[in-house]
């Protein structure tokens, strides 16, 4: 309380530091205008809603400006023109650039993070990471969040959307904390959708600003522990929503000074069932605070959060309309096999493809996972990952993954998002994906930070179409490989696999995006497999995946037809792409009235959500949907 009364006392001077932190970034970013972007502001000046900005400085006006023109918050093809200077830096290097973000890395354009007067400790933390220039991402996003808008972020996997929201808020917590002293609630609040995820964030927010608290909160774990550490005091808490509801329920986890809201991945938190939960948590949130959502792709859910718990966001989208979603330097391959045949070319196909590198393989369910990680334990070091292991052996199996230990990782959709391990050199789909987002995301885990990499998709004959569809989808065209003729009887080491294949893929009935057509027949089981493969969160997940693969083949096209609530979700997906075709040019949408920025940050702080009892009924199992 005292330590509260005391933030609130020295706002005044807090924000005049962050102030001057805004314009000597202003001014870093502004020295860093391609001829490009500053031909967007000049558009932008002279744009019917000329507001004039109200600050005098140079570097800033011309940010105000653009924020001034932005207009509503929503995506908008028509906002194009007053996109943000390194968003249009960005296309300009994106299309058919693979280096567009090793350069910048690598000393070529990116902005040197020790000229944007951030923290002394970020910046000697990042470079002792190799981090010296921005991303991208990271640079379109500084400018609006350390101005205090509340924005919704997208761009390729493995470009360094973790670092763009967490640079800004590590840096306002270092320097609220240096004026004001350290608290005992949280200040910021990031949400993630799997576990997996939620430890990745928050080591990468503990390794950029050391002297800050963290802590990391997920089911599967003594919930005991977690308490003890929120007791002590944290600056930033980063988990997956059920054990964050489960933890305010007991009391431990207040979040009334929460400044800063993060949800990570946002739409998987759909498709994983934690909407509610997500919604909860927003509610139990101070009002006055700074949201950003950073999410792949825009399902209904998303734009109605956001219009509900977003204050006049600004859009920062690097992936656009762009034809191409998945990162630079990724080379996708197709091959087709029969359903008999595919586990046995795995092997080939890694030794060939991944040269000894690191290789995920993904399967549709926990099962296959299993079985094909059996398999190849015969010839190569293989570890599978799966939501049905214990969570502790999940970690030592990652962990050993990362060092090395063993290089091919066959893994269920739990490994599909967020998940950052350097160097993975060959992705295989063991199997079509359930949708395009899916197929991207599993690539994404190769290709990370401007690197290269290779995405490998396994299908039979009859998903030849669903194969050009993601083609489409994604703007990659697959080289196709010659197919690897399997010997009669060498899928043995693979026992009851296979057989199988062609019904993994599509049906559910009209939920299935990729059905449609004479193919339909051959899709069967899109909604079941999907649930298996994620069958770690949550007890429906897993109860579903117990039950569900007996017959392991045609079975599960029948399981598929009673999974009703897929359709529903996927009905989220179906608009969002419709969305994106509107939405994606604008990039730097939004109002602008809160340009004025920081006066938000620690204001307010206990006039929080009073009023939201909130969780009398809500479900007392904390990994009820983790995965
Ligand atoms: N400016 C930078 N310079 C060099 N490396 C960076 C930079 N920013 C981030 N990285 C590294 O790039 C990798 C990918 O970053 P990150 O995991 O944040 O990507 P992402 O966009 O969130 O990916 P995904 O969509 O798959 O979740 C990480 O290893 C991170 O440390």
């Amino acid at each position: 309380m005292i330590t509260t009364v005391l933030r609130r006392s020295c706002l005044d001077a807090s924000r005049r530091t962050l102030s001057a932190s805004v314009t000597s970034i202003n001014a870093a970013l502004f020295h860093h205008l391609t001829p490009a972007a500053a031909r967007v502001s000049d558009v932008a000046r002279i744009g019917p809603t000329d507001v004039k900005p109200p600050n005098p400085d140079p570097f800033s006006v011309k940010a105000r400006e653009f924020h001034f023109q932005s207009g509503p918050s929503e995506f908008r093809a028509s906002m194009v023109s007053t996109a943000g200077f390194a968003i249009s830096e960005r296309k300009d290097r994106v299309i058919g650039d693979s280096e567009s973000i090793g350069s910048s890395s690598s000393g070529g354009d990116g902005l040197a993070i020790s000229e944007l007067g951030i923290s002394p400790e970020i910046v000697k933390a990042l470079s002792s990471k190799g981090i010296e220039k921005l991303f991208p991402i990271q640079k379109a996003v500084l400018e609006p969040a350390m101005q205090g808008r509340d924005m919704i972020g997208r761009a390729r996997t493995g470009t360094g959307k973790t670092l763009a929201f967490g640079i800004p808020i590590i840096d306002k917590i270092i320097k609220f904390n240096a004026k004001h002293g350290r608290g005992r609630n949280p200040l910021c609040l990031v949400l993630a959708p799997t576990r997996e995820l939620a430890r990745q964030v928050e080591k990468e927010f503990r390794e950029s600003a050391p002297s800050l608290d963290t802590i990391c909160v997920y089911g599967g774990t003594p919930i005991a522990q977690q308490m003890r550490q929120l007791d002590y005091g944290v600056d930033v808490a980063v988990g997956t929503p059920g054990r964050i509801i489960d933890l305010i329920k007991r009391g431990a986890l207040n979040l009334s000074e929460v400044q800063f809201v993060v949800l990570d991945e946002a739409d998987q938190m759909l498709q994983v069932g934690f909407a509610e939960d997500v919604e909860i948590i927003l509610e139990r949130l101070p009002e006055k605070r700074q949201s950003m959502m950073f999410s792949a792709t825009m399902p209904s859910w998303i734009r109605s959060l956001t219009k509900k718990y977003l204050n006049d966001p600004v859009t920062i989208d690097l992936v656009g309309d762009s034809d191409q979603k998945l990162a630079d330097g990724i080379m996708t391959y197709s091959i087709i096999a029969d359903s008999y045949g595919r586990a046995s070319i795995i092997g080939p196909l890694v030794t060939e493809h991944a040269k000894g590198g690191k290789c995920i393989v993904f399967t549709q369910t926990k099962r296959d996972a299993d079985r094909l990680a059996y398999g190849l334990t015969k010839s190569f070091k293989c570890e599978a990952l799966h939501g049905d292991i214990s969570q502790s052996q999940r970690e030592r199996t990652l962990a050993g993954f990362r060092d090395g230990n063993f290089n091919i990782l066959v893994a269920t959709d739990v490994a599909a998002r967020g998940l950052d391990v350097p160097n993975v050199d060959l992705i295989i789909h063991y199997e079509l994906p359930n949708n395009t987002e899916t197929f991207v995301h599993r690539t994404g885990r190769t290709g990370r930070a401007g690197k290269k990499g290779s995405a490998i998709l396994i299908y039979s004959q009859e998903q030849s179409r669903a194969v050009k569809m993601i083609e489409r989808e994604v703007g990659s065209r697959f080289i196709e490989l010659p197919s690897i003729a399997v010997e009669h009887g060498s899928g043995i080491m693979f026992d009851g696999m296979g057989a199988r294949s062609g019904g993994s893929y599509g049906g559910g009935g009209s939920s299935n995006r990729y059905s449609g057509g004479s193919d339909r027949s051959g899709f069967g089981s899109f909604g079941s497999d999907r649930s298996s493969g994620y069958g770690g969160f949550g007890s429906g997940g897993s109860d579903r995946s117990s039950g569900g693969f007996g017959g392991f083949g045609s079975d599960r096209s029948s399981q598929s037809s009673g999974r009703g609530s897929f359709g529903g979700r996927s009905g989220d997906y179906g608009s969002s792409s419709g969305r994106s075709g509107g939405s994606s040019s604008n990039r730097y949408s939004g109002g602008s009235d809160r340009s004025s920025s920081f006066g938000d940050f620690g204001s307010g702080r206990s006039s929080q959500s009073s009023g939201r009892s909130g969780f009398g009924g809500f479900g007392s199992n904390d990994d009820k949907k983790s995965y």
